[in-house]
């Protein structure tokens, strides 16, 4: 009996959502673009103070994300938000070096502090605001954060995203999804 009703639970239990973060720092658009894949709308934003949690299901994966504060005092918790994450989203403003130079340590020291530095977890940057005038092209915020070489064996992958309109925020979660897909489950 006990041996049926195990094979009962393991048969109908559904897979927990996979889990998200979404990170960089203060005004790079993270709450934006999550409530745009979330609602399909552009919500006024003003700065997080903790982090914002929604539920968002692509090719068929239900994710959980975290939305996490950008400020001085949270940057130095990512790494605790990081744990247990299948998959880390940093979210840039293409518009602003200091902002991206900023970013930049905070991700890689986020890195030095996590398992997320496993290279199973893969890392998807949005050179966002890309409809501003001045935005960087994603080449260069790509250069600014030096994906090439502090990336190691980790996939990653950036996209040009503007968080306002939606643009390239689906192609930059389907390359998410597509490589949790293809990673096996533990
Ligand atoms: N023009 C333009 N504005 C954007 C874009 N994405 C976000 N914004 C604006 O940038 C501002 C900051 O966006 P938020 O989503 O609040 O930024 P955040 O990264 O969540 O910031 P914190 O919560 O402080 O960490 C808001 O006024 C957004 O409307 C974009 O792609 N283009
Ligand atoms: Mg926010």
């Amino acid at each position: 009996m006990t041996e049926r009703l195990k094979l009962l639970t393991t048969v109908t239990a559904p897979d927990p959502p996979t889990k998200l973060v979404v990170v960089g720092t203060t005004g790079g658009g993270k709450t934006a673009l999550l409530y745009k894949l979330h609602l399909g709308e552009v919500v006024s934003t003003i700065p997080t103070i903790n982090f914002n949690v929604e539920y968002l299901t692509i090719m068929g994966i239900e994710f959980v994300v975290w939305d996490v504060a950008g400020n001085w005092g949270a940057r130095s918790h990512w790494h605790q938000f990081a744990q247990g994450a299948a998959g880390i989203i940093c979210v840039v403003d293409s518009t602003d070096k200091r902002h991206i130079q900023d970013t930049k340590e905070c991700l890689w020291r986020m890195y030095d502090h996590h398992d997320a530095h496993k290279s199973e977890c893969p890392l998807l940057v949005f050179a966002n605001k890309q409809d501003c005038l001045g935005a960087l092209p994603v080449a260069e915020v790509k250069d600014k954060m030096e994906l090439d070489t502090r990336s190691h064996d980790r996939r990653w992958h950036i996209r040009g995203s503007i968080a306002k309109t939606g643009d390239g925020l689906m192609e930059g979660m389907v390359w998410m999804a597509t490589q949790i897909k293809g990673t096996p489950k533990k």
